[in-house]
């Protein structure tokens, strides 16, 4: 089922997600939800937080063809390197602003999977950036933290001004 996703400023995107306690078929609907959601928005991650649901679980899938799902739960994630990489962020909970974040350009994740499984993966490029994306939501973080005041500051104007035109249009 596609799942609403909360928009910035909203509050709830700021809650801290606890640890899934058990990998049951209720996760497992839930992230094949996520999953769907993603696709549809178009996105490549989407974080349990968006969705309003404050646990520990993300979904990411940077295929074209939209059929490479990765699910991480309770994921942990350590650096590889010191060295940092810009990349141009989007994101589904703040439509339409894309800006430079620099975050770690390799790192290790260790989750669960849908089985309940512990793995780990090593990863750099547009994954590592995505996986340290998703990771900030669970910790009630956006991209746009790491942005200028003033910047954060248009963008809330930006996103008043959207909603008070698609007010009149109803
Ligand atoms: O809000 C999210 O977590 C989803 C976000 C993930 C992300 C994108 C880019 C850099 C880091 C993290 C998005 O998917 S925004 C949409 C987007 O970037 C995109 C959409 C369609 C095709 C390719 C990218
Ligand atoms: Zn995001």
């Amino acid at each position: 089922a596609l799942l609403p996703i909360l928009n910035f400023p909203d509050p709830r995107l700021r809650t801290k997600a606890k640890p899934v306690e058990v990998v049951d078929d209720q996760i497992r609907t839930l992230a094949a939800d996520m999953l769907e959601t993603m696709y549809a928005a178009p996105g490549i991650g989407l974080a349990a937080s968006q969705v309003d649901r404050h646990i520990q679980l993300i979904v990411i899938d940077l295929s074209e063809e939209k059929n490479q799902p990765l699910v991480f739960i309770n994921p942990k994630i350590t650096p590889l390197t010191q060295d940092t990489q810009p990349y141009e962020e989007g994101c589904l909970s703040v439509p339409q602003v894309f800006d430079k974040v620099e975050r770690s350009a390799q790192v290790k994740i260790e989750a669960l999977d849908l089985d309940g499984k512990p793995f780990e993966l090593e990863a750099d490029g547009l994954l590592a950036v995505c996986i340290q994306h998703e990771m900030d939501h669970l910790d009630g973080k956006l991209f746009v933290d790491y942005l200028s005041p003033l910047k954060r500051q248009r963008i809330r104007e930006k996103i008043a001004k959207a909603e008070r035109i698609r007010e009149k249009e109803k």
